[in-house]
């Protein structure tokens, strides 16, 4: 067997049972593992309860449990100048954007993966599902991985090769039926506890009322396309486009069927809303993202090639073919058939079969050459 013992791991531990069954594994393999929660935001609920404290009491148990030593850091200050500026500064911008991404990248696998490397740590674990590997010429590869539906390379798309060859996926080989059933059988105290859901620093809170609270929203009219006020809207920043939900438009003379956001208008300050789940204004056949991140390294020149993408988190890839730019790093990415509500502050993100390639963040959505008028 080989002897891991001088290989030293830090475990980002969140007191889920992902992270404490990665903490586990490499215990088991014999790793020198320490346990490190990260506190990122100061989230104390309604009732006054802080739940970061109740999670940094499971990760305390599962290590004494594991028999690791584990420690605590402070992010507050990098979490909100990093990631939580620019989530308002992209809704403000009247985006969808993706804090969990700017998070990976700015945060854990930035001044974590820094932390972690001043405990003279080789590795850094996290409980992500997602899965690396190493080619004969030394280069890291992220990959899919073993449980497709809590694949979390989407989420990680923006990380570089310097980031990605520090880090171990422990989970990658596993389901998470089967990573609750070894914190089951290894008496885990959070065995049972439930997955996270949503933005981090959000949690089960009103979304609205939340960033109402840190944005001044501004309320406008509800239009159609052809600058008809149908209704009233409470704030740009609190829609995103193909939403269906919470409109508060009902049926018409013309059509009983739903209402769906199909664009907005910044300068009028116009929701932009149209009958029918269909609307042609939804669909793009190209993107243009910037930002673009490969994780093997980017292209120094121009490139063209076939990929298949994904626009959001759920969603079945898409075929398409990409035109990356090497001096901006800048992406035109052509569907080979049409997509719906491709939404601007998303992440675009590329994969080659089961190897995800790296992404960029979605600028604006074309048909037939025409830019759409997502914000
Ligand atoms: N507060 C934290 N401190 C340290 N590491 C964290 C923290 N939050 C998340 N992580 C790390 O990032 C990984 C993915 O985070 P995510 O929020 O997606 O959690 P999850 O999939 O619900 O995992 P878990 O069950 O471990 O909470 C976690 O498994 C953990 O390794």
């Amino acid at each position: 067997m080989v002897d891991n013992s001088k290989i030293r791991v830090v475990v980002g531990m969140s007191g889920g049972v992902d992270s404490s069954v990665s903490a586990l594994l490499l215990k088991q393999q014999g790793y020198d593992v320490v346990g490190v929660f990260m506190k990122n935001w100061d989230d104390t609920n309604d009732d006054g309860v802080c739940t970061a404290t109740e999670d940094y009491e499971d990760v305390k148990k599962v290590a004494d449990k594991i028999g690791i030593p584990y420690y605590s850091i402070n992010f507050e200050k990098e979490y909100w100048e990093r990631v939580f500026q620019y989530f308002l500064k992209e809704y403000k911008a009247g985006r969808t954007p993706n804090p969990d991404i700017m998070c990976n990248t700015e945060v854990k696998f930035k001044s974590f993966l820094e932390y972690a490397l001043d405990l003279d740590a080789d590795y850094l674990a996290m409980g992500h599902y997602a899965k690396t590997m190493v080619d004969e010429n030394g280069v890291t590869h992220m990959m899919r991985p073993k449980d497709g539906n809590k694949d979390q390379t989407y989420f990680l798309s923006q990380l570089t090769q310097e980031q990605i060859k520090r880090v171990m996926f422990p989970l990658q080989d596993l389901t998470k039926p089967e990573v609750r059933r070894i914190a089951e059988e290894a008496g885990l105290v959070n065995a049972k506890k439930k997955d996270s859901t949503g933005i981090c620093f959000i949690g089960e809170r009103n979304f609205k009322h939340f960033l109402s609270e840190f944005l001044p929203a501004q309320g406008g009219d509800m239009v159609t396309p052809d600058g008809k006020v149908v209704g009233h809207h409470a704030g740009l920043m609190y829609y995103t486009i193909g939403q269906r939900q919470g409109l508060g438009l009902g049926s018409t003379k013309e059509s009983t069927a739903p209402w769906f956001v199909v664009g907005k208008d910044l300068e009028k300050n116009q929701l932009i809303v149209e009958q029918g789940y269909d609307s042609p204004r939804l669909y793009a056949d190209r993107l243009q993202a910037s930002g673009m991140t490969f994780f093997t390294g980017n292209p120094e020149e121009d490139t063209e090639f076939k990929a298949t993408a994904k626009f959001r988190y759920r969603q079945c890839d898409v075929g398409v073919t990409v035109k990356y730019h090497a001096a901006s790093k800048t992406a035109d990415v052509y569907f080979d058939e049409p997509a719906r509500a491709v939404t601007p502050g998303q992440a675009l993100v590329l994969y080659n079969g089961e190897e995800c390639l790296g992404g960029g963040n979605i600028d604006a959505a074309f048909k037939d050459d025409k830019k759409l008028q997502l914000v």
